[in-house]
């Protein structure tokens, strides 16, 4: 019977877990043994380190080891998931309905035809579509968006009933119309329809671009004071007669946003779209997306299904997270801008103790799943408990205790909506209740994701991380240095902030919670941390070698080989994972320089903005990405990034960092083979491990080098940072001499 059939099925990859376990074995072994050599050569006085770069050195072992220590359960248990949707039933009805959210802000650096594309793809899921409803949040409150959204919802009337007929695979009209055409052995009907139905793509972006020029200049930048909006698109039925395809109900949302309130970024705008969907449609499940994440296969919801309706793991079950993948990433990704190891590795191992948590986009939600802990308010009748949570609608309250209203375009419904929607989407609705804090996504942290998918798992909810064959989703990666590492700084600042928040997972939660699982929520949240021990590792070795200390073990002493083990065993760890999931050796020399370039530059940012944040001396920001692509339209030229090289053309801010750590690395490898020609005695051979140190550094980020004097091209580091960087590397170089003096 298809009924007995399991809609989905885990498994455990034994010989991976075999292979990280030994490793973790036999690393954390000979990490005992280097604290071992550290505290007895210190407290038997033993060390001829200087009392300073001593205790840097020990300090900066010690969060290294830490954070690797957090990470065990990441490695301990890694699942893959398969998902059976042909198993589903085959009656739609039994399907629950689904929400759809998706949200966008700034009309420039989300170029509204691709935001319309992301609308166009989600409205043709494969899912009934009197059961979808389609909600965008417009924090821009932009009437480019706006306009946008009923032009899409005008040609929409035409692309689904067409991806249905023919039951399109690429339901982004964008990417279809753009992929190759191998109309050869297909019915001239089709190909007729395709031509029309392109045709009406091409008004439909000739009609963007016209609101754009009508908008002259009102439509730049994001605004931040604006009233409420709420607009339903109207006449949800395909044009044609022939096929009456009923189309998902699409909604236009603008919250109120005013310059006296905090808006709290993307978090806010996902708990108002949770409250008007509430009052409008309200369905059991939603998917979240951002404005450049499109639908890449229309089967994801049926998919996400197969989890959330299997009785064995539906009742605990909060989300299904999907991994996050992104058009144009190149063989060896310079930048890894795809975070292989997130969506690889990371999330595939939390899969295997109690679940992932959130990564921002692609990902089907319970609806109950946020409102807190739940338990607490489930027979709870007492309106006012109720709207000291939830605020003080009471047509929201009604709708946590009712099933899903499919929402009807009419007349009378519509105008006492305006009023509820005016209410829910207005600032102060959240003043005085518990959004943000126990309901909704979770205010702490511009990291929304990691802070409320933790809050969920303290919660007593469970996860899923499904990454089938086929990518479910596609979206646009920074593929620009400068983008990234603004992107960067801003997650290293939100992560560090739950750290330092009451939601620290090492201290916040139930204590239910597995050990492991709470470890790898404490390490996704505290790693920006390890800028300090990069920091530190450019820096003092290289100047210990420069001026002759030895830090490490002689080669004559056994214990050398303790440290080089642990070098060598991280590193062997780094490349096997990089090359069984698809990468290559290079794509490891690229995710090591990444490594140290955004530890010394946005993670020391990040860490360093938090401690300001949390002191009140800084506002949190939320700089949205540019998600511009190039446009088909225009010349094609390959990018740096396509070219495999480094485009340097970022704020001096990340350019100085990297180039200081590199001059010391270079300089003090030059010193310190000098003083091997120079001196006498057993110098190179005390001096092994730092000398390989500063010249592992040098090889690294060989690229940067080439960046500062053999490029010639407009993405090489230009000059006028030349100035600061020599100041910061002679302050360093001088400021060690004094700290060696006075300690
Ligand atoms: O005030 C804001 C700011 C942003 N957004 C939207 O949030 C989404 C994510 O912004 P983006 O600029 O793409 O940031 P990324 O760093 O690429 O996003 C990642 O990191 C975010 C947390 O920092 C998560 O929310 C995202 O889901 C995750 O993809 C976009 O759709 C924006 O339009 C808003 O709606 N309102
Ligand atoms: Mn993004």
């Amino acid at each position: 019977m298809e009924d007995s059939l399991p809609l989905n099925r885990c498994h455990v990859e034994k010989l991976q877990a075999f292979i990280n376990r030994l490793q973790t074995l036999l690393h954390s072994t000979s990490l005992a043994f280097l604290f071992y050599y550290r505290a007895s050569s210190f407290f038997l006085h033993e060390t001829t380190i200087p009392f300073f770069p001593f205790l840097l050195i020990f300090f900066s072992e010690t969060i290294l080891s830490f954070i690797w220590f957090l990470g065990i359960g990441y490695r301990w248990r890694p699942v893959v998931r398969t998902a059976f949707p042909e198993r589903l039933p085959e009656n739609d009805d039994e399907l629950p309905p689904l929400d759809v959210f998706i949200c966008t802000t700034d009309p420039i650096k989300e170029p509204t035809e691709q935001v319309m594309n992301t609308v166009l793809s989600a409205m043709a899921l494969d899912y009934p579509p009197e059961k979808l409803h389609v909600y965008v949040s417009d924090d821009g409150g932009s009437p480019l968006t706006l306009g946008g959204l009923k032009a899409a919802s005008r040609f929409a009337r035409w692309w689904l009933p067409f991806c249905r007929r023919y039951r399109l695979k690429t339901r982004c009209p964008k990417q279809y119309f753009s992929e190759m055409d191998d109309d050869d052995d297909e019915d001239i009907e089709f190909i007729a329809e395709k031509q029309m139905i392109k045709e009406k793509y091409k008004a439909f972006k000739a009609d963007i671009m016209s609101i754009r020029r009508q908008d002259d200049g009102s439509v730049s930048g994001i605004s931040q004071d604006h009233p409420s909006m709420l607009e339903v698109m109207e006449a949800n039925v395909a044009e044609e007669a022939s096929d009456r395809v009923k189309l998902p109900v699409l909604v236009y949302v603008r919250r109120e946003k005013r310059t006296s309130h905090a808006h709290h970024f993307k978090a806010g705008a996902l708990n108002v779209l949770l409250r008007v969907s509430g009052v409008m449609s309200n369905a059991p499940y939603f998917l979240v997306l951002d404005c450049d994440m499109m639908c890449n296969d229309p089967s994801s919801a049926k998919q996400a299904m197969c989890f959330h309706l299997d009785p064995n793991i539906s009742p605990s079950l909060a989300f299904v997270q999907f991994p996050q993948t992104f058009r144009g990433i190149t063989t060896n990704d310079i930048y890894d801008s795809q975070h292989r190891s997130a969506y690889k590795v990371l999330f595939k191992g939390m899969d295997g103790l109690e679940g992932p948590l959130l990564c921002g986009t692609c990902f089907y939600v319970k609806r109950a799943a946020l409102w807190g802990n739940y338990s607490t308010f489930k027979d709870n009748i007492d309106l006012a408990q109720l709207q000291q949570q939830f605020g003080s609608s009471n047509e929201f309250i009604k709708s946590l205790y009712k099933n899903y209203t499919p929402y009807l375009v009419d007349g009378t419904t519509h105008a006492l909506l305006q009023q509820d929607i005016k209410l829910l989407a207005s600032c102060d609705y959240e003043t005085s209740s518990k959004w943000g804090q126990k309901v909704g996504f979770l205010y702490a942290s511009v990291v929304e994701d990691v802070i409320t998918g933790f809050f969920m798992h303290c919660n007593g909810w469970r996860s899923v991380f499904y990454d089938p064959p086929k990518a479910q989703f596609m979206g646009t990666a920074a593929t620009n240095l400068n983008d990234l590492l603004i992107q960067g700084t801003r997650w290293s600042f939100g992560l560090i902030k739950i750290t330092l928040s009451k939601f620290c997972p090492l201290i916040y939660g139930p204590s239910n919670m597995s050990l492991l699982q709470r470890f790898c929520c404490a390490e996704m949240t505290l790693f920006p941390l390890y800028c300090l021990p990069i920091c530190y590792l450019a820096t003092i070795p290289q100047l210990c070698l420069l001026h002759g200390i030895p830090l490490y073990p002689k080669v004559s002493d056994p214990y050398v080989f303790i440290f080089a083990f642990i070098f060598l065993s991280a590193q062997c760890k780094h490349l096997q994972e990089v090359l069984t999931t698809g990468g290559s050796f290079r794509k490891y020399i690229n995710e090591q320089r990444m490594w140290m370039i955004r530890s010394t530059s946005c993670h020391l940012y990040g860490f360093l903005t938090a401690i300001l944040n949390t002191l009140n001396l800084k506002k949190s920001t939320f700089l949205p990405t540019n998600k511009e692509e190039e446009d088909d339209d225009k010349e094609q030229t390959t990018t740096l990034y396509q070219m495999d090289k480094f485009d340097f053309r970022t704020s001096h801010m990340f350019l100085v960092p990297m180039l200081v750590f590199l001059s010391i690395n270079i300089s003090c490898f030059i010193g310190g083979l000098c003083r091997i020609v120079v001196c006498q005695g057993n110098y190179f051979g005390d001096m092994l491990l730092q000398i390989l140190i500063s010249a592992y550094g040098v090889v690294v980020n060989y690229p940067i080098i080439e960046g500062l004097v053999l490029r010639k091209d407009q993405g090489r580091v230009p000059l006028s940072v030349v100035p600061s960087f020599v100041a910061l590397f002679v302050i360093i170089h001088v400021g060690f001499l004094l700290l060696l003096r006075l300690f």
